[in-house]
């Protein structure tokens, strides 16, 4: 492992009074995570956590704790939050991914009494895009289950026109989400990843981690490689070659001239709310 880094550790203050687990024996521990991919679903949050784990300062919780946003998690308190988190060593920083945290109006403020200075990762999707990838899981979920599920036009659409209750629709409504957010923590302090650009490029977004959380430049553009065969990238570590599970990068259903237009003729106000409130736009359809 690497010297610890002083200058990585010490622009992250553990909050003060905060639940830690003993250190073991090898000089690893669990405490509150350092930095939290709040979001968004479907949006690449677990690309984002691999890829940013292939950092040697990073140490990432392999599953989704949904602890702030699951009343019966929260109830548990801090220290079972802190025994969710993998053992790090100090000069790690520590990061957990819940996809759900964005959407969930009840997080921001939760976040904000555990740790008012945290540093939050977002990561968004063109929303149409994100959509089709929410309706595709729950269709996936479905289908294990050997239970049916609708086409997605039955979903979009209610008497002709654009279904606006639709879960998947809402969670693309990434002003109103971002605006609670906002009442919590400083822009400064919330970095964006762009989703779309992960996906073709994934190497500068990466980067732009790196240094939003004041990380060294370890991660490499030949950690990152195309496959064909998937059709997106995948990672290589220690001369290590893995490419994220099959239910990532799924074939979306393909919609209708009409139906499309009628999502961007939605979208397109909420859209521009969002790039006027985080003063950034994004190349969404
Ligand atoms: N490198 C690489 N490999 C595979 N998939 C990639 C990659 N980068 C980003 N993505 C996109 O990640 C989408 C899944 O997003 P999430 O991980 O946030 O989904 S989830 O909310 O946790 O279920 C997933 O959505 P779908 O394409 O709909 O499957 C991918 O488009």
């Amino acid at each position: 492992y690497p010297t610890p880094n002083e200058k990585t550790y010490a622009s992250f203050p553990p909050p003060i009074n905060e639940p830690r687990n003993a250190v073991y024996p090898n000089g690893t521990q669990q405490h509150l995570p350092h930095t939290i991919i709040i979001g968004v679903r479907k949006g690449g949050t677990r690309a984002l956590l691999e890829m940013l784990s292939l950092h040697p300062d990073i140490s990432s919780a392999e599953t989704e704790i949904h602890f702030f946003d699951w009343e019966d998690q929260y109830r548990k308190g801090l220290q079972w939050y802190v025994s969710q988190m993998p053992f790090s060593y100090p000069h790690q920083l520590t990061v957990e991914k819940t996809p759900a945290y964005f959407t969930s109006f009840k997080v921001p403020e939760r976040i904000y009494n555990m740790n008012s200075t945290i540093k939050l990762l977002l990561i968004l999707r063109d929303p149409i895009e994100r959509v089709l990838s929410d309706y595709t899981q729950v269709y996936y979920n479905h289908l294990q289950k050997n239970k049916s599920y609708p086409p997605v036009e039955d979903l979009l659409l209610k008497n002709n026109e654009l279904n606006t209750n639709y879960k998947a629709i809402n969670r693309s409504l990434y002003y109103s989400f971002m605006e609670n957010w906002l009442t919590y923590f400083p822009l400064e302090n919330i970095h964006i990843v762009d989703g779309d650009y992960l996906i073709r490029n994934p190497f500068p977004e990466i980067q732009k981690v790196e240094r939003f959380l004041n990380l060294s430049p370890q991660i490499k553009a030949s950690n990152f490689y195309y496959n064909r065969t998937k059709g997106f990238y995948c990672l290589r570590d220690s001369g290590r070659e893995r490419c994220l599970h099959e239910s990532k990068g799924r074939a979306h259903p393909r919609i209708n001239s009409f139906l499309l237009e009628k999502l961007r003729e939605y979208f397109y106000e909420p859209n521009k709310k969002f790039f006027q409130l985080i003063g950034r736009t994004f190349d969404w359809l």
